[in-house]
């Protein structure tokens, strides 16, 4: 896949590296130390301008955030969401989450979550969707026992696909919700795919996954 990219954005990112880290794979196991509190740790793969991340972070001050986006394109407009909300306890990863164990060491990770990724609607490409099993594994790698799993889409194939996946895993699903919206979860923050998609009268799907130990 080609990935559009802003020449400027290179120099923006190192400009901007209180919130964008410059050398992650060197933090492997001590990801805490980059924050002002040692707190328990969730990560977001794929986040795309941001929403998300800065809207938890701002909402749960008691817990350090990573988003990781690979498009450079994208992760500027998730730094201007972060500086604007004048938080301490996010910072954003320009790196491709293909193999999350390079980057965080077991047990380092509370909760991942995986919010509108990509479905990958074709077979052959079945290996890049993030509920892959070779995903999972790397998350059994890096969460803590009782760690967890939140998915969020639209996709309902994705969806799908994603319970079967879990449970073929062997891992413990939890709030299976095919409306999320409609259950109406007053902690919710919707990312900007979420409020796309919601706004046109479309469901959004999540479930919870734990592995079992
Ligand atoms: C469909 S968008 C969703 C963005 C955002 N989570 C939202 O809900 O608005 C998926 C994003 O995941 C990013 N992405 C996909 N695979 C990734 C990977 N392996 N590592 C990092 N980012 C990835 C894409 O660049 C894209 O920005």
């Amino acid at each position: 896949m080609r990935l559009r990219h802003k020449p400027w954005a290179d120099d923006y990112l190192k400009e901007n590296d209180d919130i964008v880290v410059q050398n992650p794979f060197d933090q492997k196991g001590k990801w805490n130390s980059l924050f002002s509190e040692d707190q328990p740790l969730h990560i977001e793969i794929g986040t795309g301008k941001g929403q998300f991340i800065a809207g938890m972070a701002t909402q749960h001050r008691e817990i350090n955030f990573i988003g990781i986006e690979r498009a450079k394109s994208i992760i500027v407009s998730a730094v201007e969401k972060v500086k604007q909300a004048e938080i301490e306890n996010a910072r954003l990863l320009n790196e491709n989450a293909q193999d999350l164990r390079d980057l965080f060491a077991e047990n380092e990770v509370d909760k991942i979550y995986l919010n509108f990724s990509d479905p990958w609607p074709k077979t052959k490409h079945e290996k890049r969707r993030l509920t892959y099993h070779t995903f999972l594994q790397q998350y059994k790698g890096i969460l803590k026992p009782d760690g967890e799993i939140v998915l969020k889409t639209d996709n309902r194939k994705l969806f799908e696909y994603s319970l079967v996946s879990f449970s073929k895993f062997g891992m413990i699903l939890d709030e299976v919700l095919l409306d999320l919206h409609d259950y109406q979860d007053p902690e919710n923050v919707q990312t900007e795919y979420e409020e796309k998609f919601s706004g046109k009268g479309q469901p959004i799907y999540r479930c919870k996954a734990y592995f079992s130990s």
